[in-house]
């Protein structure tokens, strides 16, 4: 087996080191020349994973015809808002029958599409050619060979498990599961609820406020998974509860990292600039209002974070509006279980009419 992998950052270093672990020969095209050079003499890359080893079966290039020759897998692990100019570069080069693997977590932000419906419409390839690897996979973690399982989504099993047995280590224990929307949606969707969690962090509340926002996390998640046609129970599996966990408890988390500055106040500009690498929920939580919004599905949780986000909500406000929602049901019926007679209601648009309310009446901590 052959992989080309496209991304030398956190997560395609460290990948790029799994599929070598397992026995696959793998290419990794990185931009920079000083970073393939690194890795060709060196074995190393210390932008990304720094005092890290990389064995000898990596190598790497800046050429992405290099990478492509002869690879089964091309793996592409960029971040989401540059996948697609990316991608309309490489498919002439691809070989074949290659099937494409995206390692991504996020929404194209023009199109509101998953990462694998824009592989399909660039490298116009059917869903069969294209999987998903996704999971409670903190790159760092993996990189020190710390033990994992993962999934690797595709809706054709025996891709899938080729997939699988490209990637599974001692350390690295991947699972096949046919629901690509499902476990797409989750990983994409758990960077805007760690965003959240890390506000709460930032504002130095407990054990109980992070459980409540990672359960109701999940549980809107879930909704608009549903609503695009995902198995439910993909949620409470490694893909949906399982990275949500990791994510949302780890300081290596970026996306945590960004909600907790915000939370200790300050600004949305500096929170930013504090990080060089990718965190995708900032851009992703738009997108995946937009989705929410198109489906008639309450993500409460994704309008607060868009709104300290992109429109200026304070983090303590956001507390307050979220807080002082109308009271609910803990289980809202399914998309497909709503009675005709709920189908006109109007969901509850928190960031529209709620923070106006708490703006007016300040309420909340
Ligand atoms: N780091 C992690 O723990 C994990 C990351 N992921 C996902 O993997 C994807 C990539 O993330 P990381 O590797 O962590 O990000 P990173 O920020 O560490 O690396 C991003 C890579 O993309 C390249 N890149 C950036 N802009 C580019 C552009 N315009 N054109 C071409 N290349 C460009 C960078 O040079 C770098 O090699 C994200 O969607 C992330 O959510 C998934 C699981 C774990
Ligand atoms: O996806 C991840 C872990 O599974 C990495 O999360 P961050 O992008 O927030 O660091």
């Amino acid at each position: 087996m052959k992989a080309a992998v496209f991304g030398a950052g956190s997560w395609g270093t460290t990948f790029s080191m799994v599929l070598a672990d397992a026995g696959t020969d793998v290419v990794l095209w990185a931009r920079r020349p000083e970073i393939a050079a690194s890795i060709n003499h060196r074995h190393r890359n210390p932008w990304y994973q720094k005092g890290i080893r990389l064995p000898e079966r990596v190598r790497a290039t800046t050429d992405p015809q290099e990478a492509m020759a002869g690879a089964d897998f091309v793996v592409l692990a960029l971040p989401a808002q540059h996948l697609r100019e990316n991608l309309q570069n490489w498919v002439a080069l691809a070989p074949p029958d290659v099937v494409y693997v995206s390692l991504i977590k996020g929404i194209e932000l023009q199109t509101a599409k998953r990462m694998s419906e824009v592989i399909c419409e660039v490298a116009d390839v059917p869903p069969e050619r294209v999987a998903v690897v996704t999971g409670p996979n903190l790159a760092r973690e993996i990189a020190e060979r710390q033990p994992s399982a993962s999934v690797v989504a595709c809706t054709d099993d025996e891709t899938a498990r080729r997939l699988q047995a490209a990637c599974q280590t001692g350390y690295f224990r991947p699972y096949t599961n046919p629901d690509v929307i499902g476990c797409e949606l989750a990983g994409a969707v758990k960077n805007v609820i760690a965003v959240a969690v890390g506000i709460a962090d930032g504002l130095r509340f407990g054990n109980n406020s992070r459980a409540s926002l990672i359960t109701r996390g999940l549980a809107e998640t879930a909704r608009l998974g549903v609503a695009l046609g995902a198995d439910p129970l993909t949620f409470s599996g490694l893909a949906g509860l399982g990275d949500l966990v990791a994510t949302c408890c780890s300081p290596l988390s970026r996306n945590h990292g960004v909600g907790e500055r915000l939370g200790r106040g300050m600004s949305v500009a500096a929170a930013l600039a504090a990080t060089t690498t990718t965190a995708e929920g900032v851009a992703s939580c738009r997108p995946i209002q937009e989705l929410a919004r198109k489906h008639s599905v309450e993500m409460p949780i994704v309008d607060v974070v868009v709104a300290v986000l992109y429109e200026g909500m304070p983090p303590r406000d956001a507390v307050g509006v979220l807080m002082n929602r109308s009271a609910k049901p803990e289980r809202h019926p399914w998309p497909n279980e709503r009675h005709s007679a709920d189908s006109d209601a109007q969901p509850d648009r928190v960031a529209e009419s709620v923070w106006r309310f708490v703006r007016e009446r300040r309420i909340g901590p």
